[in-house]
């Protein structure tokens, strides 16, 4: 389903358009950017066509199904997949003419565990990559004890990182990423693997990272209570584009303000279901000794539904608004509503 509210987002995070009118340059420009793997019958278009600016600070959650081209618009905005069409600037820089300029501004810690030297201590891995970042591992050690004690790997600071369990590694990977101090960070389900305290670890260091030191956190996760607490602006993919582009709160309003629950006494006969899906959204019916109708409405169109059942002889019996789950707004944004059970059409 393609919404036609995207861009919207208010909070510190604007469109393409709305942040080059305002005063903050912004950190992350995306313009026109396409990417087609392969050519002729067997092409396939993984990105087609998006634009956005993201302004520095803020939390930007990146979702979408398996496919939705997530991980290749990360990777073309990270200068490691060329595009086919399409420019990307990191804080002014065009990451494909002067990628190693823009690598300097970038952190990204993509497909788990796997960007740290397994032969080396946590410790030798955090002043690396450190280094990589262009500071004085000296200076930083600081830096590094705060990061170890707070993910809870001070006692595993001299250990060879091959030796650590799959969670640890993980943490590993995502400290050395962290450590770097870049401008941007990139985070690709960085919860996976974590047990509970460091996932709240992990969040805090999010926000502080955010909130105190102004960098941009870009993620990309499934998990929609992390996407739900932690980001200001949230980007829903399909199918290679962006079919929303807003703001976590924005989303659960014009959703909860929409979706009704009408429980009706007498039956609903085909003909009166088959007049209310022409004109609304109609996202299920339920029939019992009562039949319940889910369904989409305005302020609008609430007046309009509401004869029309009468006019069909039946008599509204309750009239609830949904409450609705982020994930459920997930599902109905990226087709998957018929997946859901409260909000899905009937098969
Ligand atoms: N190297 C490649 N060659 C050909 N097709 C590719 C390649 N990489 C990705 N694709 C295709 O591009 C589309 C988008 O893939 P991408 O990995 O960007 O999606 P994603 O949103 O990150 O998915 P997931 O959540 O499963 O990681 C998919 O149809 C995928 O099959």
């Amino acid at each position: 389903m393609k919404t036609g509210r995207g861009a919207t987002a208010t909070t510190g995070q604007d469109s393409a358009a709305g942040a080059s009118e305002g005063v903050i340059q912004p950190i992350i420009s995306v313009d026109g950017l396409k990417k087609s793997y392969g050519d002729g019958d067997t092409a396939v278009d993984a990105v087609k066509g998006i634009d956005f600016a993201i302004r520095p600070g803020g939390v930007i959650g990146i979702l979408g199904p398996n496919g939705a081209g997530k991980t290749t618009l990360i990777k073309m905005i990270l200068g490691l997949i060329v595009p086919t069409e399409g420019t990307v600037e990191v804080d002014g820089v065009d990451v494909h003419e002067d990628t190693t300029t823009a690598h300097e501004k970038m952190g990204a810690m993509l497909e788990g565990a796997r960007n740290s030297y397994w032969r080396l201590s946590v410790r030798e891995n955090l002043e690396i990559f450190s280094v990589i970042g262009g500071n004085d591992y000296r200076k930083q050690q600081q830096r590094i004890d705060t990061l170890l004690t707070q993910f809870n790997l001070d006692e595993k600071a001299d250990t060879v990182v091959r030796e650590l369990s799959r969670g640890q590694k993980q943490k590993v990977s995502l400290l050395c990423t962290l450590v770097r101090n870049t401008d941007v960070v990139f985070l690709d389900e960085p919860t996976l693997g974590l047990d509970v305290e460091s996932g709240r670890e992990l969040q805090r260091e999010i926000r502080r990272l955010s909130e105190a030191d102004g960098r941009t956190v870009i993620i990309l996760s499934h998990d929609m209570r992390l996407i739900r607490s932690l980001c200001d602006r949230v980007m829903i993919m399909d199918d290679g584009e962006v079919v929303e582009d807003n703001t976590v709160e924005n989303l659960v309003e014009i959703f909860d303000a929409n979706v009704h629950e009408v429980t009706v006494t007498g039956e609903l006969d085909k003909e009166t279901e088959a007049a209310i899906e022409s004109v609304f959204t109609l996202l299920g019916v339920e029939r019992g000794e009562k039949t319940t109708i889910h369904v989409e409405l305005s302020r609008e169109e609430f007046y309009q539904f509401t004869r029309l059942l009468e006019r069909s002889g039946l008599l509204i019996d309750s009239f609830d608004a949904q409450e609705v789950e982020f994930d459920d707004i997930f599902l109905r944004l990226t087709d998957g509503a018929s997946d859901t059970g409260r909000l899905g059409r009937e098969q």
